[in-house]
């Protein structure tokens, strides 16, 4: 789906059993497959770990997880919470493979898992919202777009880990990007010693996932923050009811959706002005973050729901519940969107906010 894909016949067979070994790390169990490769859960020393497998182009074109390594490896270094931390990774004969945290299922799989996975309650989808806004951002601040935000990069932490079962946490990082560069002659870690990159005036493919990238991605527009925002506010507008461009492709799926407006996606009037603010939104354009986080939480407050609530759609699925009947509630952090209060959501890192002066 996303730039870049190579197709079955140009790239290199790679046949991965259950009993293989690769770097010492046992495969246990295939646990994901996207348009680049597999995801498998592997063990070493007893610790289980998710591994992605990429097979090599047949023309030697460059491995799309050579870009999510550096991309890891940037974010885990620069402290940024809900992303999976990179192990190890390289080239092997025949495939380009990442090892990294072991985390749970995606958002699109729990949906599919709720009692009604065409509409969650606005206590689930609000909540989602803030935590998806969360980590999104600490993306953003560390100087990286996203570019492929949909349900299926949204997991959840592992089941048996306490304190992040619950809260979502952000992976492939393939087609990322990143908006700003270093200014030589600079400290690397001097929060002013980066600019911004060149803008460029037209990119030649749709870059992301097209059910959810942004209008300006199908305007072939080089893409900024706010167009992270859009993906994600298709994405959650998923949860409320089904996209109108759900079964549509290529023209009529972008026709549909440019004259589709978020607030009657949400059917809330109070998102129009999300809208305008995407709209205005440039490729310098430091997105208006707290606008997006006060519409979910208003929501999320008037449901009277819970952030202890586990459940995606409005009944637990059975795992969790069983989970969380073992769980000392006040210790699970799927509180990560309670803390999100103005305080620890926009004066956090921060770490490019001068950048949103630059132009
Ligand atoms: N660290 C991880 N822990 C647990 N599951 C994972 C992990 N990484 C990936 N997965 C699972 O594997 C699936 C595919 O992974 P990923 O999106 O990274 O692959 P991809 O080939 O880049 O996919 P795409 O088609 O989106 O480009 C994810 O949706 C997720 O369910």
């Amino acid at each position: 789906m996303a730039e870049n894909t190579a197709s079955e016949n140009d790239v290199e067979n790679v046949f991965i059993s259950m009993d293989d070994k690769i770097k010492g790390y046992q495969v246990v169990e295939s646990i994901g497959d996207g348009a680049y490769g597999q995801v498998f859960k592997v063990s070493k020393n007893a610790k289980k770990y998710a591994m992605k497998v990429e097979p090599n182009r047949l023309d030697g074109g460059p491995a799309s997880i050579t870009k999510e390594i550096e991309v890891m490896m940037e974010l885990n270094n620069r402290g940024a919470k809900f992303f999976p931390i990179f192990e190890t990774g390289g080239r092997e004969p025949k495939f380009h493979m990442v090892v990294m945290t072991l985390l749970g299922e995606n958002l699109q799989v729990l949906r599919m898992k709720g009692c009604n996975p065409k509409a969650c309650t606005p206590g689930t989808w609000s909540r989602i919202g803030i935590q998806c806004l969360f980590v999104v951002k600490q993306m953003h601040d560390c100087g990286f777009l996203h570019h492929d935000l949909k349900p299926a990069n949204f997991v959840w932490g592992q089941s048996d880990e306490v304190l992040t079962s619950r809260v979502f946490y952000l992976i492939d990082f393939g087609i990322s990007s990143k908006f700003i560069r270093h200014i030589k002659g600079t400290p690397i870690n001097q929060q002013n010693g980066f600019e911004f990159r060149t803008e460029n005036k037209k990119v030649h493919s749709l870059v992301g996932t097209p059910k959810y990238t942004s209008p300006k991605a199908h305007a072939m527009a080089d893409l900024g923050r706010g167009d992270d925002f859009w993906s994600l506010m298709y994405m959650i507008a998923e949860l409320v009811k089904p996209l109108p461009w759900e079964i549509l492709e290529a023209k009529m799926l972008e026709k549909t959706k440019l004259k589709s407006k978020l607030k009657d996606l949400y059917g809330i009037d109070a998102f129009g002005k999300i809208e305008t603010m995407l709209q205005a939104c440039t490729f310098h354009s430091f997105p208006n973050y707290e606008m997006i986080y006060h519409a979910f939480k208003d929501v999320f407050t008037k449901s009277g729901a819970s952030w202890y609530d586990h459940s995606i759609g409005r009944e637990k699925i059975c795992r969790l519940t069983n989970d969380g009947d073992r769980m000392p509630r006040n210790h699970v952090d799927c509180s990560v969107g309670k803390n999100l209060t103005s305080d620890f959501i926009f004066e956090r890192i921060h770490f490019n906010m001068h950048i949103s002066r630059i132009k």
